[in-house]
């Protein structure tokens, strides 16, 4: 389960978190959309303990206000660039937590647990020996999640995955991001701008706007729905209530 309760964060007279409460079930998926700027990153970034909030609670996988440390053993992330270490091979990258921490894995079996999780996300043993610069963004994303998922966590985080990729291939890595969540039955939320990963990984939609969930509700009645402000982020409209400069 993931919950956030009256959060609170100002960088400044910024106040970009200004209340923001939400309760995500457990095995239920949650994207969070909003346009740039709006906060998104910031409420991630509270949510894994990586900022403080000024106010509020959260509570992830069982614990309440985790340290980072402490919450990257109970949930998966899956960062917006992918964030492998160039230096290392791809197994190593994809085992790298279970490699470390207080019963960490031999090489060996480290090895053949990232082979086993690179084929979950369709790429062959033969990728496991490559390095990241080898891989083209598409792979990369996709040893991301295979990293992401490794430890076959509770609650799995998903940071734009589609930014930077083609139509084609976004698509692909949606349509694992579901599949892999539903396998695991695991709890998610996702962040992202893009309305297709909404149609294809949301259980559930929360647009944040002006600091709060503005609009919670399902797929279909996110995309149907009257309100000016969804309106006008669902269907990239230059007119409605949020002003664009142009
Ligand atoms: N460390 C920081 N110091 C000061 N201001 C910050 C900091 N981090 C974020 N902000 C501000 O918080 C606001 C929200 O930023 P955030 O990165 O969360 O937006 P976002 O919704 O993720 O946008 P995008 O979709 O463009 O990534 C912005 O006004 C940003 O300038």
């Amino acid at each position: 389960m993931i919950r956030a309760h009256d959060l609170e964060k100002s960088y400044g007279e910024n106040r970009v978190l200004r209340g923001v409460s939400f309760e995500v079930p457990k095995g239920e998926s949650l994207v969070v959309i909003g346009g740039s700027g709006t906060g998104k990153s910031v409420l991630l970034k509270c949510l894994l303990g990586l900022e403080r909030a000024d106010r509020g609670s959260v509570e992830v996988a069982g614990l309440a206000n985790p340290k980072p440390q402490v919450l990257a053993q109970h949930v998966g992330m899956l960062f917006q660039g992918a964030a492998l270490f160039d230096s290392l091979p791809v197994w190593q990258n994809v085992a790298f937590r279970l490699m470390r921490g207080r019963n960490p894995l031999g090489a060996t079996e480290a090895q053949a647990l990232a082979v086993e999780k690179l084929a979950r996300v369709g790429l062959g043993p033969e990728t496991a020996m490559l390095f990241p610069a080898e891989l083209s963004g598409g792979m990369q994303k996709r040893v991301g999640l295979a990293r992401a998922i490794a430890g076959d966590p509770p609650v799995l985080f998903f940071d734009e995955p589609t930014a930077g990729l083609d139509p084609v291939m976004a698509a692909v890595i949606n349509a694992l991001i579901r599949e892999i969540t539903r396998d695991l039955g695991a709890t998610a939320l996702t962040i992202t701008h893009d309305m297709r990963t909404v149609r294809d990984v949301a259980d559930r939609v929360a647009k944040l706007h002006e600091g709060r969930f503005y609009w919670q509700g399902s797929v279909a009645e996110a995309f149907a729905t009257e309100d000016p402000v969804m309106r006008q982020f669902t269907r990239g409209l230059t007119e409605g209530p949020v002003a664009t400069l142009r």
